[in-house]
């Protein structure tokens, strides 16, 4: 870790210290430099109130003597006095006789005077403030006796005191940044040591895992901090190497159950497909299977034509577009002559076989698409034509018939010797009014019957049943 770089903890704790310190120190240097001044001021006003014993009896015997040059080697030499800015003696009557130094004079200015005696201004402000202490110059003579032969004041001032004080303080500072940059280095070396370097090592050592690649060769997979003694941060470091090994171990889980949960997908992926597979398979055999039962529904077991059911089915459908297109629908009523007869002689598994060739037969007889032939029931079967009047529906019955005919199928019961079928044709045009399909079928019926009647191996027209709608009149030429 660089240690002094600008994000690191112990610039942070660095910065928080000294700011702490720093205050508390201004607060404790401030309360301890007014104390400090208080007491050099207090020691300054009790040096100046020592001077009355060191120098009041030399002056009192130079002032009673007159010995002027005393008297100013005294002041000189109480001026020169460190605390001492400047010393005055006044006569009895308060008379400035000599000075020298800063003092006050008589009117309460502040002046200096010089050793020639020289007196010029001082300029008063707060460092110049000054302090002083008046004594009296008493002289007892030899018989005792006390005179009061004028006083002497001595003076100081705040600079000096500030003076006393800021030399004191210099001294108590110089020590404290001494001491204190010498405790800063330790507790940057110790810190760095210590708490620096071990957290470092461990936040590259977490950076470098990698846990989506666990198995790299590469990359440690534990830390050991160094140190025989075990803090705090061997404790960090231990759990930091349990933790990423757990990880470790679950990522590898993680990826082989991930592993597993694509094979998983991938398999049911491929059974989904071979579902839709047979699903398709079998919605086609279904769909087959409907196909083949819808047309088991309609179509006749025994000759393979269309049944009754799809008679009626188509007939309806026919009915409807004959009407919505104003065309002719014609029915046919088709029966076996004489074919009870028929299957009391040759056997009912004789008579099946001849009702399927006879149903073959029409069938191929018939060729256009709105054609249609179906067993109506036992021996009976019916023909539709669309678009096709009466005579082209008896057309169609006695092509029939005549096929059949051909077909020389020996019937011993017949009159004919051979197999024969009657047929009666009904035509109408269904838009016609009061046209009904009923009455169709009524008639084909009808017709079927006569020719029954009228000797069987024919094909009879029944007659119009429906009237045509009255044409309207010519108009006047
Ligand atoms: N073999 C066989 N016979 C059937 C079938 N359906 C009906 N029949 C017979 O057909 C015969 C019809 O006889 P009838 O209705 O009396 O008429 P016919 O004998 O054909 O006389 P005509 O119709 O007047 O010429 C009956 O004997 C029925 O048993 C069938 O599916 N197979």
């Amino acid at each position: 870790m660089n240690l002094l770089s600008k994000n690191s903890l112990a610039v942070h704790l660095l910065r928080i210290i000294f700011g702490s310190y720093f205050l508390v120190t201004l607060i404790v240097t401030c309360l301890q430099l007014g104390a400090e001044y208080e007491h050099t001021q207090s020691g300054v006003d009790n040096e100046l109130r020592a001077m009355d014993l060191t120098f009041g009896a030399s002056l009192a015997s130079s002032t009673w003597r007159f010995q002027g040059d005393v008297q100013k080697a005294t002041l000189r030499g109480i001026s020169n006095l460190p605390v001492v800015t400047g010393v005055k003696i006044e006569d009895p009557q308060g008379r400035l006789v000599m000075a020298q130094g800063n003092i006050v004079d008589h009117d309460g200015r502040q002046i200096h005077v010089d050793a020639e005696g020289q007196r010029s201004p001082v300029r008063t402000g707060f460092l110049n403030a000054a302090t002083s202490h008046r004594f009296p110059i008493l002289y007892r003579d030899e018989h005792g006796v006390t005179h009061d032969i004028g006083a002497w004041t001595v003076y100081s001032s705040r600079h000096v005191v500030i003076q006393k004080v800021a030399y004191g303080f210099t001294l108590i500072l110089i020590n404290s940044v001494i001491k204190t940059l010498v405790l800063w280095f330790i507790f940057l070396y110790v810190f760095n040591r210590w708490l620096g370097r071990p957290i470092t090592r461990l936040s590259g050592f977490v950076r470098r895992q990698d846990l989506n690649r666990p198995d790299l060769p590469d990359s440690p997979q534990s830390i050991d901090l160094p140190g025989k003694k075990r803090h705090e941060l061997h404790f960090l470091a231990d759990a930091i190497n349990a933790m990423l090994a757990n990880l470790r171990s679950h990522t590898i889980q993680n990826r082989t159950l991930y592993a597993q949960l694509e094979q998983e997908k991938e398999s049911l992926r491929a059974l989904n497909k071979s579902l839709e597979l047979r699903i398709a398979e079998r919605t086609r055999d279904l769909a087959q299977a409907n196909e083949q039962l819808r047309s088991l529904s309609l179509t006749d077991g025994l000759t393979g034509i269309a049944n009754r059911r799809s008679f009626d089915d188509t007939l309806d459908q026919e009915w409807r577009r004959s009407v919505r297109h104003g065309k002719p629908l014609t029915v046919a009523f088709i029966d076996v002559d004489w074919f009870k007869p028929y299957n009391d002689h040759y056997g009912h598994v004789a008579g099946d076989a001849v009702l399927r060739q006879v149903a073959q037969t029409m069938r191929d007889t018939v060729c256009r698409a709105g054609e249609t032939v179906a067993r109506y029931g036992g021996e009976e079967f019916a023909v539709i034509a669309a678009d096709t009047d009466g005579e082209q529906g008896v057309q169609i019955v006695q092509r029939m018939c005549d096929a059949i005919h051909a077909l020389a199928l020996p019937h011993a019961g017949s009159t004919l010797g051979r197999i024969t079928i009657s047929g009666g044709v009904a035509s109408c045009i269904p838009a016609h009014p009061g046209a009904r399909l009923e009455s169709l079928l009524q008639a084909a019926d009808a017709a079927l019957y006569q020719a029954k009647t009228l000797g069987r191996n024919r094909v009879l027209l029944a007659p119009p049943f429906v009237s045509p709608p009255p044409s309207s009149p010519p108009s006047p030429a």
